[in-house]
């Protein structure tokens, strides 16, 4: 899946040693065409392959909402950087009229992270919080492009045993993600590139968060006219 060997023969020309300003620019517009291609065609694998994981997800976490739950995110780098956005996207809905969803970035206290990594190594600092602030019926969204990061293990296995939702966005071979068994819906870009990963990782909770909005708008409405008949 991944093109990224492919283009090796571009650092010669970024590291000076060849001084053709053609052949640069014509080797950026080739590198930039190549990319564009492999990330359509990991898209295009992706939500092909994975579309009803996807749709059970997000049927999952309706049901958390409308139980009055509530969801937490995590994820390492990157990832951190897209479990951060998972919550805003939640608590402050870009799309008008779409009521606000709580939810609650793990990543976010530095302090916390610090403390907690200080104390009890790195692979506690979700596992923490989590046993502090989630409940039964809750749910947890966990981001990792190799599916192997250690502190997202340790709190999906956590939150199972705490009867809280899991889901994991992962990529490869989807990783311990995948073989733990602790994640509920593990959805995995067939990819090896990370880049391309945390591309589909970013289109998938876009999709995710307006499935989710779609579903609580049925039950509102089922609700709705459910009253009116009686
Ligand atoms: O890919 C980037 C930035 O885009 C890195 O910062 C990356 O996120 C970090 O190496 C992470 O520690 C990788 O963790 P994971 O995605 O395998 O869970």
């Amino acid at each position: 899946m991944s093109n990224e060997g492919t283009l090796s023969g571009l650092y010669p020309f970024l590291h000076g040693k060849t001084q053709d300003p053609t052949k640069l620019q014509t080797a950026l517009l080739h590198s930039v065409a190549e990319k564009a291609r492999d990330s359509r065609e990991t898209n295009e694998a992706f939500f092909g392959g994975q579309a009803e994981i996807l749709v059970a997800a997000a049927r999952t976490l309706a049901g958390v909402y409308s139980s009055g739950g509530q969801l937490f995110s995590m994820g390492n780098g990157g990832s951190s950087c897209d479990a951060s956005h998972v919550a805003v996207e939640f608590v402050h809905p870009v799309t008008a009229g779409r009521p606000a969803l709580a939810a609650t970035n793990l990543v976010a206290d530095l302090a916390m992270i610090s403390a907690v990594g200080n104390d009890l190594g790195f692979d506690h600092v979700f596992v923490r919080q989590l046993v502090a602030h989630a409940r039964k019926g809750d749910a947890l969204i966990g981001i990792s492009t190799s599916g192997n990061s250690q502190n997202l293990i340790a709190a999906f296995v956590k939150a199972k045993e705490m009867d809280v939702s899991t889901i994991g966005l992962a990529g490869g071979d989807g990783g311990k993600m995948k073989s733990s068994g602790a994640v509920d819906h593990c959805l995995i870009v067939p990819s090896t590139s990370i880049h391309r990963i945390q591309e589909c990782h970013v289109a998938a909770y876009h999709i995710m968060w307006d499935l989710v909005h779609t579903l609580l708008a049925d039950e509102r409405g089922s609700a709705a006219r459910k009253e009116k008949v009686q």
